[in-house]
């Protein structure tokens, strides 16, 4: 497949001054991106991971062109971002989701008028995408209504549908559920999804909620001090996470935690007891021989949290 957005070596240092004494400023570097390879296929759709101060936004920065890279290649449809910025801004779409691009005091609709003009959208395509996205986002009604009205989940949906007004083939989203209640995120998941099967478009997505990369990518990348820690399918996190699933075991009454080879015991409440035991083995043989030394009335089982293997992973490789 045809690779449509390439890192190759691809580094960010800052120049950042630090106070070291009462007058005196130490000057320092901080490596956001350290020498970071990956492409992305043209029509994929791919999760983009790591804890806070990882380098997310700053790789999304470069791939926009607002930050030059201090080392390595990267090229998006081709061009390079940082020196063909504007030529590169009709291709791309952009969602912050902790931040609008949407003009405040405005009604919507007069938001999009401004886009429709700056970046030069023909009538007859801006009518167009604008109306597909009033009626998959459900935006009719929020059109004559100024910005800083709207609720965050319709804020967000009005700032998804701008960025798309132009007809990007590429979208980054950064964060685009956070926020949101149950039902925003479904919306705008759905519509994640429809866009980047119908019309192919490329998702680069930057997510906290580990449900938007379940539901959406089947690709994942996690990024920590700037460098690639993972890049795969999401369930192949558990493997190298070394996840636990969890044995939840009724006793017939309260009992000392149970001492058993299998598995360890992590929380006791009343006469229930929580058995955490590797993700790779059966339960099998610990059912049986939890049944043949304990009281048990009733199990349940619980699969690895996605989200507590990627912290662990994030925790195992602080150390290093
Ligand atoms: N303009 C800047 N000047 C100096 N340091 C910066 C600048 N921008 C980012 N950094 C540093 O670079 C590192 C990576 O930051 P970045 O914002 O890319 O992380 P992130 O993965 O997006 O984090 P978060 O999830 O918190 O948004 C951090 O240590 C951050 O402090």
């Amino acid at each position: 497949m045809e690779a449509f957005i390439e890192l190759d070596g691809v580094e960010k240092v800052f120049d950042v001054r630090r106070r070291a004494g009462l007058l005196r400023r130490e000057k320092s570097q901080v490596r956001a991106v350290d020498g970071l390879s990956f492409t992305v296929a043209r029509g994929e759709m791919v999760g983009y991971i790591g804890p806070n101060g990882a380098g997310k936004s700053t790789t999304i920065k470069m791939l926009t062109g607002i930050l030059t890279p201090s080392g390595g290649r990267l090229r998006v449809a081709g061009i390079d971002p940082a020196r063909e910025r504007t030529r590169l801004a009709r291709r791309i779409g952009v969602v912050f989701g902790q931040r609008t691009t949407l003009w405040w005091d405005l009604p919507l609709k007069d938001s999009y008028r401004l886009m429709h003009r700056m970046y030069r959208i023909p009538d007859q395509r801006f009518r167009e995408n604008l109306e597909r996205c009033v009626e998959l986002l459900d935006l009719g009604e929020l059109l004559e209504v100024p910005v800083r009205q709207l609720s965050l989940g319709q804020r967000m949906r009005g700032d998804i549908a701008a960025a798309l007004l132009h007809d990007p083939e590429v979208l980054y989203l950064d964060e685009p559920t956070i926020g949101l209640d149950v039902i925003s995120k479904a919306k705008v998941r759905d519509f994640l999804r429809d866009l980047n099967a119908d019309r192919g478009t490329t998702v680069l997505l930057t997510t906290h909620d580990l449900t938007d990369i379940e539901q959406l990518c089947r690709r994942v990348m996690v990024i920590d001090h700037g460098r690639l820690m993972y890049d795969g399918a999401l369930a192949g996190l558990h493997e190298v996470g070394e996840s636990e699933r969890t044995l939840i075991v009724d006793l017939e009454r309260e009992l000392p935690p149970v001492v058993i080879d299998l598995a360890r015991t992590v929380r006791v409440e009343g006469p229930r007891q929580w058995l955490a035991f590797p993700a790779s083995q059966s339960a099998a043989p610990l059912v049986s021989a939890l049944a043949a030394r304990y009281p048990v009335m009733d199990l349940s089982l619980r699969e690895p949290d996605i989200e507590a293997v990627i912290a662990k992973m994030y925790a195992g490789r602080s150390g290093q």
